[in-house]
């Protein structure tokens, strides 16, 4: 590996820490909400159940220090924590699939305040297509690549059926989308620069079943 891919690896921010930053984010409002003014690392990991020393170290990646024995004024720590996941400035995107999956996220008001804003919608279905959904217009997906003119975008939400996952993904591709938040179960190709996020809301239902039988057995 030449030393500067060597320098870029190291100043990636690990997936598990990317992971964790929202959850210190979340509590650190709460403990807002509560009149807190500071806040440590020891507080936030009695909140949360991690570990003290992992939350500093998560900390760390983020551009904030803390002051011995008050900890970080959490004010400043929320401002750093919500701009460095880049939830200040809102990205848009375009959504494909507008179906009970597609429907639902473009009623999801939450998104926004993560960051992400979906301007316009894609469908082939000829109810959907020229109507608007919580006032977000749905066009036809032959419309997309004239649609990428009009809107300053580079995220695409896929929530079409699983049969043309890749195809979709092909063509937001070509037409110059650059990442791919993806909900089908198929696990699309991409070309290396392209980013693709999968996210199923089904992952974690095992985890709960399998934990639920275990404390009924006990
Ligand atoms: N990740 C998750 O947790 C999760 C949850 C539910 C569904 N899903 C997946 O999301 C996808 C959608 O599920 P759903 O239940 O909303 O399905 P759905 O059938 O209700 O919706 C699919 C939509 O895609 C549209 N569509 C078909 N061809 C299209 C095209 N060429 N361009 C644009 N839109 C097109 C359909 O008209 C329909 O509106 C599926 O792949 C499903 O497996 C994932």
């Amino acid at each position: 590996m030449s030393s500067l891919l060597q320098n870029r690896e190291s100043l990636r921010v690990p997936e598990p820490t990317l992971r964790r930053l929202p959850w210190y984010l979340s509590n650190v409002k709460l403990l807002k909400q509560k009149g807190e003014r500071f806040v440590s690392s020891t507080q936030i990991s009695k909140e949360i159940n991690i570990d003290a020393s992992q939350i500093a170290k998560d900390l760390s990646y983020v551009n904030i220090s803390g002051r011995t024995r008050v900890g970080y004024e959490v004010d400043t720590l929320i401002a750093v924590l919500e701009d460095f996941l880049g939830f200040t400035n809102l990205h848009k995107a375009f959504l494909f699939g507008v179906g009970s999956l597609g429907g639902a996220l473009l009623h999801d008001s939450g998104l926004r305040h993560f960051g992400l804003e979906i301007v316009a919608a894609f469908d082939v279905n000829p109810s959907l297509v020229g109507t608007k959904l919580n006032g977000i217009p749905i066009f036809h997906t032959d419309d997309f690549r004239q649609k990428m003119q009009e809107y300053d975008v580079n995220i695409g939400v896929l929530t079409v059926p699983i049969e043309i996952a890749q195809q979709i993904t092909d063509y937001m591709v070509e037409g110059g989308i650059k990442a791919v938040w993806n909900f089908t179960p198929f696990r699309i190709r991409v070309p290396e620069s392209i980013v693709v996020q999968n996210t199923s809301l089904y992952a974690h239902l095992a985890v709960m079943f399998n934990r639920l039988n275990f404390n009924e057995i006990k």
